[in-house]
Protein backbone atom coordinates (compact mmCIF):
# COMPACT_ATOMS: atom_id res chain seq x y z
CA UNK A 1 0.00 0.00 0.00
CA UNK A 2 1.66 3.54 -0.86
CA UNK A 3 0.50 6.05 2.11
CA UNK A 4 -0.98 9.26 1.24
CA UNK A 5 -2.26 10.19 4.45
CA UNK A 6 -1.42 8.47 7.92
CA UNK A 7 -2.97 9.90 11.33
CA UNK A 8 -1.95 8.23 14.33
CA UNK A 9 -3.31 8.39 18.23
CA UNK A 10 -4.55 12.49 16.94
CA UNK A 11 -5.35 14.09 20.16
CA UNK A 12 -6.77 18.23 19.59
CA UNK A 13 -9.07 18.88 22.71
CA UNK A 14 -11.15 21.87 22.96
CA UNK A 15 -12.28 20.78 26.89
CA UNK A 16 -12.95 17.29 28.12
CA UNK A 17 -15.43 16.17 25.49
CA UNK A 18 -14.46 18.36 22.22
CA UNK A 19 -12.65 18.29 19.45
CA UNK A 20 -10.25 15.19 18.44
CA UNK A 21 -9.78 13.21 21.55
CA UNK A 22 -7.52 10.31 20.20
CA UNK A 23 -8.21 9.30 16.05
CA UNK A 24 -6.36 7.38 13.83
CA UNK A 25 -6.97 6.69 10.12
CA UNK A 26 -5.14 6.32 6.84
CA UNK A 27 -5.31 7.18 2.91
CA UNK A 28 -3.87 4.90 0.50
CA UNK A 29 -2.88 6.23 -2.86
CA UNK A 30 -6.54 5.17 -5.25
CA UNK A 31 -8.78 5.23 -2.25
CA UNK A 32 -11.17 7.76 -1.40
CA UNK A 33 -11.91 7.56 2.84
CA UNK A 34 -14.69 8.83 3.58
CA UNK A 35 -14.90 9.84 7.42
CA UNK A 36 -18.88 10.69 8.78
CA UNK A 37 -20.46 11.79 12.44
CA UNK A 38 -23.02 14.32 13.73
CA UNK A 39 -22.35 17.73 14.01
CA UNK A 40 -19.66 18.72 16.21
CA UNK A 41 -17.52 14.92 16.07
CA UNK A 42 -14.48 16.45 15.36
CA UNK A 43 -14.29 15.64 11.32
CA UNK A 44 -13.45 18.89 10.25
CA UNK A 45 -11.13 19.37 13.50
CA UNK A 46 -9.04 16.46 12.12
CA UNK A 47 -8.63 17.15 8.57
CA UNK A 48 -7.65 20.73 10.14
CA UNK A 49 -4.82 19.00 12.34
CA UNK A 50 -4.12 16.76 9.18
CA UNK A 51 -3.22 19.77 7.07
CA UNK A 52 -1.53 22.11 10.04
CA UNK A 53 -3.96 24.19 10.63
CA UNK A 54 -3.75 23.63 13.99
CA UNK A 55 -1.35 21.85 16.09
CA UNK A 56 -2.14 18.57 17.85
CA UNK A 57 -1.97 17.89 21.85
CA UNK A 58 -0.61 14.85 20.74
CA UNK A 59 -0.59 12.27 18.17
CA UNK A 60 1.39 11.61 14.70
CA UNK A 61 0.92 12.72 11.30
CA UNK A 62 1.98 11.78 8.02
CA UNK A 63 1.57 13.25 4.06
CA UNK A 64 3.24 10.77 1.93
CA UNK A 65 5.56 9.04 4.63
CA UNK A 66 7.17 12.04 5.92
CA UNK A 67 6.20 13.78 8.81
CA UNK A 68 4.16 16.99 8.75
CA UNK A 69 6.66 19.04 10.36
CA UNK A 70 9.22 18.06 7.97
CA UNK A 71 7.08 18.01 5.05
CA UNK A 72 9.22 20.08 2.09
CA UNK A 73 7.11 22.71 -0.21
CA UNK A 74 6.98 20.59 -3.30
CA UNK A 75 4.88 18.24 -1.37
CA UNK A 76 2.59 20.42 -0.13
CA UNK A 77 2.25 21.85 -3.63
CA UNK A 78 0.11 18.36 -3.92
CA UNK A 79 -1.92 18.40 -1.51
CA UNK A 80 -5.40 19.87 -2.41
CA UNK A 81 -7.70 20.97 0.52
CA UNK A 82 -10.94 22.71 0.94
CA UNK A 83 -12.00 23.26 4.54
CA UNK A 84 -14.67 24.82 6.50
CA UNK A 85 -15.61 27.45 3.10
CA UNK A 86 -13.99 27.83 -0.22
CA UNK A 87 -11.15 29.91 -0.23
CA UNK A 88 -11.13 32.07 -3.19
CA UNK A 89 -9.51 35.76 -3.43
CA UNK A 90 -13.03 37.99 -3.60
CA UNK A 91 -11.97 40.36 -5.82
CA UNK A 92 -10.47 38.37 -8.57
CA UNK A 93 -12.60 36.44 -10.79
CA UNK A 94 -12.33 33.00 -11.37
CA UNK A 95 -10.52 32.46 -14.10
CA UNK A 96 -7.85 34.73 -12.13
CA UNK A 97 -8.13 32.45 -8.55
CA UNK A 98 -7.64 28.61 -10.71
CA UNK A 99 -4.53 30.65 -12.65
CA UNK A 100 -3.46 31.75 -8.84
CA UNK A 101 -4.17 28.17 -7.86
CA UNK A 102 -2.30 26.71 -10.55
CA UNK A 103 0.70 28.94 -9.84
CA UNK A 104 1.00 27.87 -6.38
CA UNK A 105 0.95 24.21 -7.84
CA UNK A 106 3.70 24.50 -9.66
CA UNK A 107 2.41 25.15 -12.94
CA UNK A 108 4.28 27.52 -15.65
CA UNK A 109 2.59 30.96 -15.91
CA UNK A 110 2.53 30.62 -19.35
CA UNK A 111 0.57 27.54 -19.38
CA UNK A 112 -2.22 28.97 -16.17
CA UNK A 113 -4.55 30.90 -18.55
CA UNK A 114 -5.11 27.37 -20.65
CA UNK A 115 -5.62 25.54 -17.76
CA UNK A 116 -7.86 27.98 -15.54
CA UNK A 117 -10.23 28.08 -18.62
CA UNK A 118 -10.50 24.45 -19.12
CA UNK A 119 -11.09 23.68 -15.23
CA UNK A 120 -13.75 26.15 -15.48
CA UNK A 121 -15.16 24.30 -18.32
CA UNK A 122 -15.06 21.27 -16.25
CA UNK A 123 -16.62 22.25 -13.47
CA UNK A 124 -19.61 24.40 -15.37
CA UNK A 125 -17.99 27.79 -14.46
CA UNK A 126 -17.11 28.72 -17.90
CA UNK A 127 -19.66 31.49 -18.10
CA UNK A 128 -18.54 33.06 -15.03
CA UNK A 129 -14.58 32.81 -15.84
CA UNK A 130 -14.49 36.95 -15.52
CA UNK A 131 -16.69 36.93 -12.83
CA UNK A 132 -15.23 38.10 -9.32
CA UNK A 133 -15.22 35.79 -6.61
CA UNK A 134 -17.51 37.94 -4.03
CA UNK A 135 -20.35 37.76 -6.69
CA UNK A 136 -20.81 34.21 -7.62
CA UNK A 137 -23.72 32.53 -5.99
CA UNK A 138 -22.81 30.16 -2.96
CA UNK A 139 -22.74 27.09 -4.75
CA UNK A 140 -20.65 28.37 -8.06
CA UNK A 141 -18.43 29.63 -4.90
CA UNK A 142 -18.31 25.94 -3.61
CA UNK A 143 -17.89 24.67 -7.28
CA UNK A 144 -14.40 27.17 -7.53
CA UNK A 145 -13.50 25.88 -4.71
CA UNK A 146 -13.30 22.55 -5.57
CA UNK A 147 -11.77 22.98 -8.49
CA UNK A 148 -9.05 25.28 -7.21
CA UNK A 149 -8.55 22.01 -4.09
CA UNK A 150 -8.25 19.30 -7.42
CA UNK A 151 -6.46 21.19 -9.99
CA UNK A 152 -3.51 19.86 -11.51
CA UNK A 153 -4.21 16.23 -9.68
CA UNK A 154 -2.57 16.60 -6.01
CA UNK A 155 -1.63 13.23 -4.63
CA UNK A 156 -3.98 14.07 -1.73
CA UNK A 157 -6.67 15.58 -1.44
CA UNK A 158 -9.23 16.81 1.44
CA UNK A 159 -12.11 17.69 1.60
CA UNK A 160 -14.59 19.09 4.19
CA UNK A 161 -18.24 18.61 3.34
CA UNK A 162 -17.29 19.21 -0.67
CA UNK A 163 -20.95 18.97 -1.45
CA UNK A 164 -22.32 21.99 0.85
CA UNK A 165 -24.21 24.12 -1.59
CA UNK A 166 -23.75 22.40 -4.86
CA UNK A 167 -26.60 21.17 -6.96
CA UNK A 168 -27.10 18.11 -8.38
CA UNK A 169 -25.17 18.61 -11.46
CA UNK A 170 -22.30 19.94 -9.30
CA UNK A 171 -22.51 16.64 -7.45
CA UNK A 172 -22.13 14.51 -9.91
CA UNK A 173 -19.37 16.84 -11.00
CA UNK A 174 -17.90 16.09 -8.08
CA UNK A 175 -18.40 12.24 -7.43
CA UNK A 176 -16.63 12.27 -11.24
CA UNK A 177 -13.87 14.42 -10.11
CA UNK A 178 -13.48 12.37 -7.14
CA UNK A 179 -12.98 8.85 -8.67
CA UNK A 180 -11.14 10.11 -11.54
CA UNK A 181 -8.26 11.18 -8.66
CA UNK A 182 -8.46 8.53 -7.11
CA UNK A 183 -7.94 6.36 -10.27
CA UNK A 184 -4.98 8.35 -10.66
CA UNK A 185 -3.32 7.34 -7.60
CA UNK A 186 -4.36 10.29 -5.54
CA UNK A 187 -5.61 9.76 -1.93
CA UNK A 188 -8.85 11.59 -1.19
CA UNK A 189 -9.97 11.99 2.43
CA UNK A 190 -13.55 13.80 2.51
CA UNK A 191 -16.22 14.89 4.86
CA UNK A 192 -19.78 14.32 4.42
CA UNK A 193 -23.16 13.95 6.17
CA UNK A 194 -25.31 12.72 3.08
CA UNK A 195 -24.53 8.79 3.24
CA UNK A 196 -26.11 8.11 0.17
CA UNK A 197 -23.64 10.25 -1.88
CA UNK A 198 -20.52 8.70 0.48
CA UNK A 199 -21.51 5.13 -0.61
CA UNK A 200 -21.51 6.26 -4.13
CA UNK A 201 -17.68 7.38 -3.83
CA UNK A 202 -15.90 5.92 -0.76
CA UNK A 203 -13.84 2.58 -0.58
CA UNK A 204 -14.05 3.30 3.37
CA UNK A 205 -15.49 4.88 5.29
CA UNK A 206 -14.84 5.86 9.08
CA UNK A 207 -17.52 6.73 11.30
CA UNK A 208 -16.48 9.46 13.81
CA UNK A 209 -17.87 10.41 17.26
CA UNK A 210 -16.65 12.88 20.00
CA UNK A 211 -13.55 12.80 18.86
CA UNK A 212 -12.56 9.46 18.40
CA UNK A 213 -12.88 6.76 15.24
CA UNK A 214 -15.58 4.50 16.75
CA UNK A 215 -15.61 2.04 13.46
CA UNK A 216 -16.40 1.96 9.80
CA UNK A 217 -19.06 1.16 7.63
CA UNK A 218 -19.42 -1.19 4.23
CA UNK A 219 -19.81 1.27 1.03
CA UNK A 220 -21.86 -1.41 -0.24
CA UNK A 221 -23.83 -2.81 2.81
CA UNK A 222 -27.50 -1.91 2.82
CA UNK A 223 -29.10 0.37 5.52
CA UNK A 224 -26.06 2.36 6.02
CA UNK A 225 -28.25 4.83 8.09
CA UNK A 226 -29.49 2.39 10.64
CA UNK A 227 -25.80 1.20 11.31
CA UNK A 228 -24.45 4.74 11.48
CA UNK A 229 -26.93 4.98 14.37
CA UNK A 230 -25.95 1.84 15.62
CA UNK A 231 -22.59 2.67 16.35
CA UNK A 232 -23.19 6.17 17.56
CA UNK A 233 -25.66 5.33 19.50
CA UNK A 234 -23.88 2.15 21.11
CA UNK A 235 -20.76 4.57 21.44
CA UNK A 236 -22.57 6.83 23.56
CA UNK A 237 -23.84 4.63 26.02
CA UNK A 238 -20.65 2.80 26.17
CA UNK A 239 -19.07 5.90 27.26
CA UNK A 240 -21.55 7.13 29.82
CA UNK A 241 -21.63 3.64 31.47
CA UNK A 242 -17.68 3.61 31.59
N1 LIG B 1 -11.24 26.57 17.98
C1 LIG B 1 -12.11 25.90 18.76
N2 LIG B 1 -12.30 26.27 20.04
C2 LIG B 1 -13.14 25.60 20.86
N3 LIG B 1 -13.86 24.53 20.45
C3 LIG B 1 -13.71 24.12 19.19
C4 LIG B 1 -12.84 24.78 18.27
N4 LIG B 1 -12.91 24.14 17.08
C5 LIG B 1 -13.79 23.12 17.24
N5 LIG B 1 -14.27 23.11 18.49
C6 LIG B 1 -15.22 22.15 19.03
O1 LIG B 1 -14.77 20.84 18.74
C7 LIG B 1 -15.88 20.01 18.39
C8 LIG B 1 -15.68 19.41 17.04
O2 LIG B 1 -15.86 20.44 16.05
P1 LIG B 1 -15.66 20.12 14.51
O3 LIG B 1 -15.89 21.38 13.78
O4 LIG B 1 -14.36 19.44 14.32
O5 LIG B 1 -16.84 19.08 14.26
P2 LIG B 1 -17.43 18.50 12.90
O6 LIG B 1 -17.52 17.02 13.07
O7 LIG B 1 -16.66 18.99 11.74
O8 LIG B 1 -18.89 19.11 12.93
P3 LIG B 1 -19.89 19.56 11.74
O9 LIG B 1 -20.43 18.30 11.14
O10 LIG B 1 -20.92 20.33 12.48
O11 LIG B 1 -19.10 20.40 10.78
C9 LIG B 1 -17.12 20.89 18.51
O12 LIG B 1 -17.70 20.69 19.79
C10 LIG B 1 -16.58 22.30 18.38
O13 LIG B 1 -17.39 23.22 19.08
Amino acid sequence: MVERLAITGAVRAYGAEAGVLGASLDVAAGEVHALIGLNGAGKTTLMRAALGMVRLDAGMIRIGGAPLERLPTAAWARVGHLIDRPFAYPDIDAAGNLAIAARLRGIPSADTAALAQAVLEDWGLARYGPVKAAKLSKGNRQRLGLAAALLAGPDLAILDEPTDGLDPVGVIALREAVRRLAGAGAGVLVSSHHLDEVARIADRISVMNRGRIIGALDPGGTDLERTFFALVLDDDVQRTTS
